[in-house]
């Protein structure tokens, strides 16, 4: 749906010769999308490997956004979470909370970013 804007958020007021258009791309929703994600919820590295990555366009995963304005940090990101989560299984057993016992329970909040509510904390055991 498009939707003609004469002053954006920012205050800006185009020309009136200027159609300004503002378009929002759910990632949450592409990112479940059966046609690229079969069975979404389900947890499935294999959809990672190489083969089966080349199989999707490759828009159909993008996180950091796409084209010249994407994240300038995606690549330090991804390095940095593959390091805090190996460093943490290493030491920790990961384990449902009281109130979260399985994905049904997991319910998000929209926030800057993507959150789950207080009641999915989950628990963590030393590793012997
Ligand atoms: C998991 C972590 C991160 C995610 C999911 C993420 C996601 C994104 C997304 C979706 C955009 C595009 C926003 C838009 O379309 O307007 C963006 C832009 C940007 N990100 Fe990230 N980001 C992450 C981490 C980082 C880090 C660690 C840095 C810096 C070291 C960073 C710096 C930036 C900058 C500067 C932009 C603006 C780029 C531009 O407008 O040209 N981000 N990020």
């Amino acid at each position: 749906m498009y939707e003609y804007v004469d002053e954006n958020h920012y205050g800006f007021k185009p020309p009136k010769t200027c159609r300004s258009v503002t378009v929002l791309i759910s990632i949450y929703a592409l990112h479940r999308d059966p046609k690229y994600y079969p069975s979404p919820a389900r947890f499935d590295p294999t959809r990672w490997q190489a083969l089966q990555a080349a199989q999707r366009p490759p828009n159909a995963f993008m996180p950091f956004s796409c084209g010249p304005r994407n994240c300038v940090g995606g690549k330090y990101a991804m390095l940095q979470m593959k390091t805090v989560l190996s460093t943490l299984l290493r030491h920790y057993r990961v384990l449902p909370g009281a109130e979260c016992r399985s994905m049904q329970d997991v319910k998000f909040e929209i926030r800057i970013t993507l959150k789950m509510n207080e009641k999915c904390a989950i628990r963590l055991q030393r590793r012997m």
